[in-house]
């Protein structure tokens, strides 16, 4: 059975200020940061063989804080990024008109085909995130791999697990720094294929970041 840990970046300066990044970007704050250290500690206890980064900045920090305290290298996949958020990206969500916040809703809201302005679709992302987990089952037996992505994407990515439409991911409240695992089974009595062993686990944290949108 192959273990697959995934991980949300730290907190960010916009997640703190509530401005969306999707695949635009902004540094780890010091909680952030701070954060990342205490799941790298977790991560070592967990025999971590290789991490596997979204190639935007806030996870390619947090994956190398990861990376050093479990003694492996980080390896970069651009699948493993944010939602493109198009038109919003860089906007703070309390400045949204009513049109631009409709076409932030549609994502969230029953349309897997939905899409802001110059973005990406739910079911886009989707596809791109269960290609970049099934490539893991090409690692060598015993492996025991770390994805560092983001909030949408990991939630899309465990929602369709579940066989949740890909926009049920806002059900999932993954935090900066929490940890789900998924496994990759095969049994006669459970499901074969992915399973969900759990998510958003965030007790390795000692001040966990209020979800963004809870602030
Ligand atoms: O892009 C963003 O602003 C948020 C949305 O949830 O995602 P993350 O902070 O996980 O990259």
């Amino acid at each position: 059975m192959l273990q697959v840990y995934l991980v949300r970046h730290g907190e960010t300066q916009w997640n703190a200020e509530r401005r969306i990044q999707g695949q635009s970007d902004s540094a780890l704050t010091e909680k952030g940061e701070r954060q990342a250290e205490q799941v790298a500690e977790r991560a070592k206890t967990l025999g971590i063989t290789h991490v596997i980064s979204s190639d935007l900045g806030r996870t390619r920090h947090t994956a190398e804080i990861i990376a050093l305290a479990c003694g492996v290298d980080v390896t970069l996949d651009s699948r493993l990024r944010e939602l493109d958020m198009g038109v919003l990206e860089r906007r703070n969500l309390d400045t949204l008109n009513e049109e631009e916040e409709g076409w932030r809703r549609q994502l969230v809201n029953g349309t897997t085909d939905g899409r802001i302005p110059d973005g990406e679709s739910m079911l886009e992302m989707s596809e791109r995130m269960h290609a970049a987990l099934n490539a893991c089952l090409d690692l060598p037996s015993g492996s025991r791999p770390l994805l560092v992505s983001h909030g949408m994407a990991l939630g899309c990515l465990v929602s369709t697990i579940l066989g949740l439409p890909a926009w049920a991911e806002r059900r999932l409240r993954l935090r900066n720094c929490s940890i789900s695992r998924v496994d990759h089974q095969h049994s006669p009595w459970l499901a074969s294929g992915w399973v969900v062993e759990t998510a958003g686990d965030i007790s390795h944290l000692d001040a966990p970041a209020l979800d963004e949108l809870q602030r």
